[in-house]
């Protein structure tokens, strides 16, 4: 009896990638290429578990993986709850500029009800007030909004959907230092609130270091260090992992 809510064993996936041909026959033709290497992890129910490497290292090439989000991949990925969701880094790009937030809110229960799940439209005031969001905002448009306020909606999106499991793609890195605070507070009220697990990608070792219970460090597409958020920063083996750490000012 498993208490995990994803098992991600052995995946290795790959892009095409584009090559121009040269002689008579020229054109594009297609090469791939290794982004992830026979990675290897769970996330367990109720827990943070950290991702860590340097940028192009292959962690949202794992998140679309987890999602399915077209990549194609060897190894196998076995998820113990309903479709995961995922909040990304930009929330300027996240939200259609044409639409409210209302509009945004039941849309995502939509795509939870395309999935079998009964869509309770009094989750919307309901939701956008655990966000911290009053009703006033349903009727807004994205421009009429904060950066914190949209990512705000972006959670809130994600959370009306009541997954059990919500990817973060440096849900923080684009809100200035004061607002990450305020929404790294949300999350972890959120997590608690819902018994929720996430999967939080970040650059910001301070941040991993302050809401992870477990981490993993990707180095080119492979998990080189994994472990205790404390013990694997506080003892790193690996020194890829060092130099991560010694990076931080
Ligand atoms: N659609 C794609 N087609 C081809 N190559 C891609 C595609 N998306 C990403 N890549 C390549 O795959 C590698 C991993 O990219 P990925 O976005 O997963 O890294 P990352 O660790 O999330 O980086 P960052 O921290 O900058 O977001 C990079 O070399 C990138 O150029």
């Amino acid at each position: 009896m498993t208490d995990s809510v994803l098992e991600v064993r052995h995946v290795s996936s790959y892009y095409k990638k584009a090559r121009r041909f040269s002689g008579t026959h020229s054109g594009f033709g297609e090469r791939d290429m290794q982004v992830l290497r026979d990675v290897t992890f769970s996330i367990q129910k109720g827990e943070t578990l950290g991702l860590v490497g340097e940028s192009g290292s292959g962690k949202t090439t794992l998140c679309r993986a987890v999602l399915g989000l077209g990549m194609d991949y060897e190894g196998e990925i076995i998820h113990h709850t309903d479709h995961p969701q995922m909040v990304f880094q930009d929330p300027y790009s996240s939200l259609n500029p044409v639409r409210t937030v209302g509009w945004t809110l039941r849309e995502a229960l939509r795509a939870g009800e395309r999935r079998g799940k009964r869509a309770d439209r009094t989750l919307v005031p309901e939701i956008l007030e655990q966000v911290g969001l009053s009703e006033e905002y349903i009727d807004r448009y994205p421009y009429e909004l904060s950066g914190g306020q949209r990512q705000r909606v972006c959670i809130a999106a994600a959370m009306i959907q009541q997954p059990q499991l919500v990817l973060l793609d440096e849900p923080v890195s684009a809100l200035d230092v004061t607002v990450q605070a305020q929404i790294l507070r949300l999350l972890v009220r959120l997590k608690e609130e819902f018994r929720l697990s996430y999967l939080f990608i970040s650059h910001d070792l301070n941040v991993i270091y302050q809401i992870c219970d477990r981490v993993l460090v990707m180095k080119q597409g492979e998990i080189v260090e994994s472990g205790d958020v404390r013990q694997v920063f506080e003892e790193p083996q690996h020194d890829y992992t060092k130099m991560l750490l010694a990076a931080v000012d």
